[in-house]
């Protein structure tokens, strides 16, 4: 502080500045016992600051049960969700209820349409409420109590309405207002099943979507072998037999556009779901029970007249319903494509504006979007008769229909049995006396109690028909949902043809290789015929092609044995296509070609993946903090230099500048357009350093990166003990590696595997193609010979200069 005090304003500034960086770049490391004592804290716990970063940083924490818990923040206090997994043998055994089906849906309309019926019941009985002990069945039993309340106290509100006229008409003072108090006493519970019914909707449409989202997340992102994401929009591993023959997949690897489907239909559909069974259960509760009540008082005529207006109404709405289902399932995915069309925009902003893509993006998207509005339009267009025919059927023809039962008892039955008729009413207290008056109140209120159920009835009509339309639309959905989670089962984890074990611990986990491998591309994509979107006959066409890129390829690494191998060639001849085979993305396209994939092995792609997260999740992807916390690493180095420290491994990629430029380890931001793309290739080279695999396959992973810095992180890789496998066009990069496979990319596809600086040539079918192994013989031969000029330059230096001298004499 003394010295503080004796600096001048500005210096002092900048050194407050200076202490300050250096704590924020302090903070995230939060020692090992704070972070034991955040993890056993209760939750409610006040967080100080450093464990609020930790918090925000690190997130999950794993549980020694296999759950996790989320680790939130809520108020500056410790918030805990704690998250099981689906457990793998439920989400197995679950397969069997979701078998493809194919999507030849034109036909149907989608009512009780069966394969709607039995995706609804897969759906909701597999994954939504999968059990009647759960908390989504018990929010259910609960809706349906208050739905039968509501229809009880309905029943209740228009007997009592009858009652307080008929008194009205009496002019009975004491029993209006007795009935006006019940009234009142009534309008409470009424109020309250209202209100409870919309909650029970909301919160059990949420439980559903919640249940629906995290299946699918667990079903969806799922690590090797499966890796669904990766494989369904590719159509990899999709019931594909080895021999590379397509079996009929129904729509399985057409899914496209998966963000929709996980947000938006997830959603529409939970709703749908959860607000339709409020909509059909409840009229039709009003619908029997009003109907019941009504049919007590209108005798055997009326209650035919009343059965003939409910026929008539179906006939006439079924007759004008246009299919609803198909036209909403369109649209969701027309919405999509425009949606993930703007996603794109955002995330290749930079490029395009270098093209000065602005106006070619413009008409892309616009029409997407046109696309989609003509479609809605469509739909807007096709509603208005349906729409007018249900508004003229459900309140002029019921309301009609109402006026004749109500004239039923009134004018049908009066000649003959007057007051037997109203006596017959169980609301009402009418005396035999034949008074005029008694006749008049009693006529009253079974008008009024009549007319009241009326009502609710042509309501509940209303609501049954809309209900129905929600149907439809929610067939689309469902339909939609299924296909997703039926393909999610569809995809197959591709053979690797060897019995090579994935588990640690095998000596074979040392070797990474491939066996008479045919190498080809997938064999399958899906694009949805355009011309036929606005003819409600949407069609999906599956595009097929598979083509051969390189035959019988055979290598082999064996960890430890100092071999490293370069894969060259031209572009596109399948370079990187041997790296998703020998990586497991993809499978070998012949029957007996064979993959040797060991468990610690890691892919460096040329377009570097940066995660959302801190400077410090860059590095240490794709670990977490906690996984990252469970290693004997620290960030800074330690004293006495024990333990790896990831301030070490940025130096060793010439990034350790990082952490001060960016504002501490625990800065998010945008790495992706933050960092340079040579750094980005240099971060992905630092998360090699970091997590220390056995075998590493870059694939020109540090084509941006200067020549020198890359010849100083393979020597790096080199020392560590990685076995790394480079595909690169880059000559300088030979003398790290020990042997060369060229591709040669002439349709045959044959290849060469040499060592380098030998002169043998490995293979029989190399040595048949010598001359493509002697091009990189004559590299090696090249560089020797500019090395052995380069060593003379000085000597013609000093002649140079002796001649000069020389001359000037
Ligand atoms: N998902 C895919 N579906 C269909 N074909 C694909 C797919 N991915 C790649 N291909 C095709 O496979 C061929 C080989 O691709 P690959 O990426 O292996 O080339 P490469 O040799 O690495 O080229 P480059 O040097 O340009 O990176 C290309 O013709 C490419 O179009």
């Amino acid at each position: 502080m003394a010295v503080l005090s004796t600096l001048r304003p500005s210096n002092r500034l900048l050194q407050i500045i200076f202490i300050l960086l250096i704590l924020r770049t302090r903070l995230i490391t939060l020692p090992k016992d704070s972070f034991e004592r955040l993890r056993n804290a209760t939750a409610g716990k006040r967080l100080s600051a450093a464990e609020l970063t930790a918090v925000l940083q690190q997130i999950y924490i794993k549980e020694r049960d296999g759950s996790k818990t989320l680790l939130a923040p809520y108020r500056n206090r410790l918030a805990k969700v704690s998250i099981h997994e689906i457990a793998a043998d439920i989400l197995a055994s679950n397969a069997k209820h979701f078998p493809l089906q194919s999507s030849d849906s034109k036909k149907s309309k989608g009512l009780l349409d069966p394969k709607f019926v039995r995706a609804l019941r897969a759906l909701l009985f597999h994954i939504a409420i999968p059990s009647l002990k759960s908390k989504e069945a018990f929010i259910l039993a609960v809706h349906s109590f208050f739905l039968v309340a509501r229809t009880v106290l309905s029943v209740a509100v228009a007997r009592l309405d009858g009652i307080i006229v008929r008194d009205l008409v009496r002019a009975d003072a004491r029993g209006f207002l007795r009935g006006l108090g019940l009234w009142f006493a009534l309008a409470v519970p009424s109020t309250y099943t209202n209100v409870m019914i919309k909650h029970l909707q909301s919160t059990l449409a949420l439980r559903i979507r919640t249940r629906l989202t995290r299946y699918i997340h667990d079903l969806y992102l799922s690590n090797y072998p499966d890796l669904r994401y990766y494989r369904l929009g590719l159509g990899v591993g999709v019931k594909r037999d080895l021999s590379g023959e397509e079996q009929d997949t129904g729509n399985a690897g057409s899914i496209e556009g998966v963000d929709q489907y996980i947000t938006a239909d997830i959603e529409a559909w939970a709703e749908g779901v959860s607000g339709l069974y409020g909509n059909l259960m409840k009229p039709t509760l009003d619908l029997v029970l009003f109907t019941s009540q009504l049919s007590r008082s209108l005798g055997l005529r009326g209650t035919i007249l009343l059965f003939g207006t409910y026929y008539a109404t179906v006939r006439i709405l079924k007759a004008v319903t246009p299919a609803f289902g198909k036209l909403s399932a369109v649209e969701a995915k027309l919405e999509g494509d425009y949606r993930a069309g703007m996603g794109r925009l955002g995330r290749e902003g930079e490029e395009i504006a270098f093209y000065d893509g602005g106006a070619r993006e413009r008409d892309i998207l616009t029409r997407a979007y046109m696309n989609l509005i003509r479609h809605v339009n469509f739909v807007y267009k096709i509603r208005i008769a349906y729409e007018w025919t249900e508004d003229y059927v459900i309140k002029y023809l019921w309301s009609a229909a109402g006026y004749g039962l109500i004239a039923v008892p009134l004018l049908f039955t009066r000649r003959r049995r007057p007051a037997a008729q109203f006596g017959s009413n169980p609301g009402s207290s009418l005396s035999a006396s034949s008074d005029g008056n008694e006749v008049i109140a009693s006529r009253t209120e079974t008008y009024i109690s009549n007319r009241r159920l009326l009502l609710s009835l042509a309501d509940a009509g209303g609501r049954l028909m809309y209900a129905y339309k929600d149907v439809l639309e929610l067939a689309g959905v469902t339909e939609r949902l299924y296909s997703l989670v039926s393909s999610l089962y569809a995809v197959k984890p591709v053979s690797t043809g060897s019995n090579f074990p994935s588990s640690s611990g095998d000596v074979t986990n040392d070797i990474i290789g491939l066996e008479h491998v045919d190498i080809g591309t997938p064999a399958q994509g899906t694009s949805l015929n355009e011309s036929h979107i606005l003819s409600d006959s949407a069609e999906f066409v599956h595009v097929k092609s598979q083509s051969v890129l390189i035959r019988d390829l055979s290598l082999w690494l064996r960890e430890g044995s100092g071999e490293h191998l370069m894969i060259t060639g031209s572009n596109g001849v399948g370079k990187t296509a041997i790296a998703r085979v020998l990586a497991g993305l993809w499978g070998p396209s012949n029957e007996n070609g064979k993959v040797f994939r060991p468990q610690s092995l890691m892919v460096v792609p040329q377009r570097v993946y940066m995660p959302v997260g801190t400077l410090l999740d860059q590095v240490i992807y794709p670990d977490s903090y906690a996984d990252f916390l469970e290693k004997d690493m620290s960030i800074e180095p330690r004293e006495g230099g024990l333990g790896n420290n990831i301030r070490d491994i940025l130096e060793s990629v010439f990034l350790s500048y990082l952490p001060e430029r960016e504002g501490g380890w625990s800065t998010r931001k945008e790495w992706r357009d933050v960092l340079s793309g040579g750094e980005k290739q240099r971060m992905a080279m630092a998360r090699v350093f970091y997590h220390r695999p056995k075998f590493a396959i870059l694939d020109e992973c540090t084509s941006a990166v200067s020549s020198d810095v890359e010849g100083r992180m393979y020597q790096h890789a080199r020392s560590l003990g990685i076995t790394l496998i480079t595909i690169s066009l880059r000559p300088s990069l030979m003398k790290y590696h020990t042997q060369v496979l060229n591709v040669l990319g002439d349709d045959t596809g044959r290849w060469t595997l040499a060592h380098i600086g030998q002169d043998a040539v490995l293979t029989p079918m190399a040595e048949a193609e010598g001359d493509e192994g002697e091009l990189w013989l004559g590299f090696n031969k090249e560089i020797a010979s500019l090395e052995r000029t380069l060593k003379k330059v000085d000597g013609w230096d000093k002649r140079l200069k002796e001649l000069n001298t020389l001359l000037k004499m």
